[in-house]
């Protein structure tokens, strides 16, 4: 009988509106338990800051407009990190703000598919008022932190990135947590899915 080929990953995909907490708390959990975290805004931030990339300025378009970027760039980004880790035998991964939309699933499906196993994922449920304050307070200098932006990703979320999470939840896989409390708060409902 031919044996079936084992994850060499497994992965569990922090989603939730932006400003909810993805980073925030995906940082707690590698401090913790040692789990890689991948996002994918950053990476995606990167390579827009790559010298010569040819995905520069269509990234930074898309970043400013609230859009989705191709998952052909985005996952591409994601699996040549996770590969990386994995020859480092680093093999648990927080894949943050991303799959975004049913395309970025079948991107996933497509290219990483069986190289990882998917158990959960984080879903970080925040109120716009909470998550909008969150934002222009960042301070962080990123060209989505301003309130054109800002409205821009919360209308994406609603329409793109809700109907994926929802697809998890009818899965039974989605974790959801509320997001309008404290870090602290939040942390210690997160930690008790990786113990
Ligand atoms: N529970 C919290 N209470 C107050 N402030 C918070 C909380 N969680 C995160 N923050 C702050 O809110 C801002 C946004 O948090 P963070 O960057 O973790 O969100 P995110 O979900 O990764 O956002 P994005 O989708 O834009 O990347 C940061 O300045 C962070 O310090
Ligand atoms: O899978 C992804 C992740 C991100 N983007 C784009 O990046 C920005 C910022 O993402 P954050 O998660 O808030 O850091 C997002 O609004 C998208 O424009 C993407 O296209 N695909
Ligand atoms: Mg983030």
């Amino acid at each position: 009988m031919e044996e079936k080929a084992q994850p060499e990953a497994q992965v569990v995909f922090v989603l939730g509106g932006p400003g909810s907490g993805k980073g925030t708390q995906s940082a707690k959990l590698v401090e913790e338990f040692g789990v890689v975290h991948l996002s994918a805004g950053d990476l995606l931030r990167r390579e827009r800051n790559t010298p010569g990339s040819e995905h520069g300025e269509l990234i930074s378009k898309y970043i400013k407009e609230g859009k989705i970027v191709p998952v052909e760039i985005t996952v591409a980004l994601l699996l040549t990190e996770m590969k990386k880790c994995v020859s480092e035998k680093k093999t648990s991964f927080l894949v943050d703000g991303f799959p975004r939309n049913e395309d970025n699933v079948r991107g996933w499906k497509e290219v990483v598919g069986s190289y990882a196993k998917v158990p959960f994922i984080l879903f970080f449920s925040c109120s716009e008022e909470v998550m909008e304050k969150r934002l222009l307070s960042r301070k962080q200098g990123r060209t989505d932190d301003n309130v054109e932006s800002i409205r821009k990703r919360f209308k994406t979320y609603q329409e793109s990135s809700m109907p994926v999470i929802k697809e998890f939840e009818k899965n039974g896989l989605c974790r959801e947590i509320s997001c309008d409390r404290s870090v602290d708060e939040i942390y210690a409902e997160v930690r008790k899915y990786f113990l």
